[in-house]
Order: C-alpha cells, then sequence, then structure tokens
C-alpha cells in the first residue's frame, strides 16, 4: 500500500489553515430526548493540523461526541463553533458547507453496496457537483493511494474488512476535508490492518488535516505517541496529556 502523499494536491484549498482553533466546545451538554444527559460540561478546543484520540469506555459518550463534530447531531446547552462560526445559527445551507470540510469514516464502514469502489471513491465530489471529467484523475489516484487500484470496478461485498475501510477512508479524504472524524476505524480489521489504516490517517495529519479518531485500541494511541489523547468517562472529559485546552507547540505544525 502506499503512503506517499504525492497523489493529494498539498495547494488545495481548505489544507492546513493555519489560524486559531478550528473546532470549540463551550460546556457543551447533550441529552437525548427527555433522558439523562449522555454528554455534560464538554469544553475543548481543536487545533488546526493536530491528531486527536478520543477514547473512554463502550457507552461513555464517544459517538454522540463525534456526531456534535461532524454537525450530525446538536447540542442540548452549551456553544459549539466550527471554523470559527456558531453552529447554533447555521443555515441548512451553510451546514451542508461546513459539513463538506469534515470527512467522516465509520467503523462499520457504511459503503454503497450497488456502488464499485471507484464510484463510492466518487460519491462525495459528484455530490459537491466536480465535472466528470475533473474527478476521474482524483479519484484514480487516491484508489493508489490506498492501495485499491486493481480493485476500481469491484463492489464492497467483494473485498474484505480492512480493503472497505480503506475505501472508506478514500471516500472521506476525496474533497481534502479540515477535518477527518473517524469512529472506531479498526474496530472490525485484524491489528496488522489497523495499523495499516492508522498510517494513512497519519499521512493525512502530516498533509494538515485535523484528524479526531475515537478507539478503545492502545496499541493504535502508543504508535501514536505525540497525539493528544481525548478521554470520555460516563459523558465528561478527562484530558490526561493535558493539551486540549493549551496544547504545545508541534513542531511542523502549520
Ligand atoms: N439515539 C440515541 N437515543 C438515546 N440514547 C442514545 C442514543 N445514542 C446513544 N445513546 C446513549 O448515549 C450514551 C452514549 O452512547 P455513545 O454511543 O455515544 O457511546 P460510545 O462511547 O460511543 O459507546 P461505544 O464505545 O459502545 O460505541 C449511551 O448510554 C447510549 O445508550
Amino acid at each position: 500500500m502506499s503512503l506517499d502523499p504525492s497523489p493529494l494536491d498539498l495547494a488545495a484549498p481548505g489544507f492546513g489553515n493555519p489560524t486559531g482553533p478550528i473546532v470549540r466546545f463551550e460546556n457543551v451538554g447533550l441529552r437525548y430526548g427527555a433522558g439523562r444527559e449522555v454528554l455534560s460540561d464538554i469544553t475543548f478546543k481543536l487545533h488546526p493540523g493536530r491528531f486527536y484520540f478520543l477514547t473512554g469506555p463502550s457507552g461513555a459518550g464517544k459517538t454522540t461526541l463525534l456526531k456534535l463534530l461532524y454537525l450530525a447531531q446538536s447540542p442540548s446547552r452549551g456553544a459549539i463553533s466550527m471554523f470559527g462560526e456558531d453552529a447554533s445559527v447555521l443555515s441548512r445551507e451553510r451546514r451542508t458547507e461546513l459539513r463538506r470540510r469534515i470527512g467522516v469514516v465509520f467503523q462499520n464502514f457504511r459503503l454503497v453496496p450497488h456502488l464499485t469502489v471507484f464510484d463510492n471513491v466518487a460519491l462525495p465530489l459528484r455530490l459537491a457537483g466536480t465535472a466528470e471529467e475533473e474527478l476521474v484523475g482524483p479519484v484514480t489516484d487516491m484508489i493508489e493511494w490506498v492501495g485499491l487500484s486493481r480493485a476500481t470496478n469491484q463492489r464492497p461485498s467483494t473485498l474484505s474488512g480492512g480493503e472497505q475501510q480503506r475505501v472508506a477512508i478514500a471516500r472521506a479524504v476525496i474533497t481534502r476535508p479540515d477535518l477527518l472524524v473517524a469512529d472506531e476505524p479498526t474496530g472490525n480489521v485484524d491489528p496488522q490492518m489497523a495499523l495499516r489504516l492508522l498510517h494513512l490517517f497519519t499521512a493525512m495529519n502530516k498533509m494538515g488535516t485535523t484528524v479526531v479518531l475515537a478507539t478503545h485500541d492502545s496499541t493504535l494511541m502508543h504508535r501514536q505517541g505525540d497525539a493528544a489523547v481525548m478521554r470520555l468517562e460516563k459523558g465528561r472529559l478527562d484530558d490526561p496529556t493535558g493539551v486540549l485546552r493549551n496544547p504545545p507547540d508541534r513542531k511542523g505544525m502549520r
């Protein structure tokens, strides 16, 4: 599998916004319906170009926090700012525009079963209105980057779990998102493939994308030693590395 970032255009718009935090949560709380709060008093900032792990026991609220991050859920209280904009006042159109700056990868891939690998990866560009002649090159390069050129015309069901997840990652980053959010992306693959997938996230991060990766896998977190770790316990955020509020300067951070 190639990890050479060269197929990706480093000068593409949206990469490596150097100014200020790209996400701010201020005393955010969330309850589903009339139930108890599943997230309480969540305050943090995400800085551009950094790599964050989100961890914590099952039911702690990781998926819920990620849904807030990719604008699929609104908080019950508190304030969220995404790319400098107050998330509570976004029009539907503006929300969609901001959402395009966020790539999402799920544990269970969520590929479209009747589409080929090429068409799955091309989907976000087509939805954004990119002309067919303009998308063929980038999609082909992206599929090569995740090491699946030979499977370009296959359907997801003919691929292994690790291969399907690589397609899902390619689809999530084809639009060059500023923020890449992944919910247990290595949960359905063997440890060796988990490391290969981590390398893809790391490569994207090195090109300037902020990554938030939810995982239970401590091996992955040890592999990525300079990442910040956000730990959720019963809906509250702990900050074991002490970097969420005041991140240290990071070598090479833009
Ligand atoms: N749509 C929903 N309606 C009601 N309660 C929900 C909903 N989604 C999640 N919850 C509850 O919110 C809490 C947090 O769930 P969440 O899925 O965010 O945790 P998690 O840390 O991602 O867990 P896991 O590691 O098992 O995926 C749990 O108590 C869960 O039952």
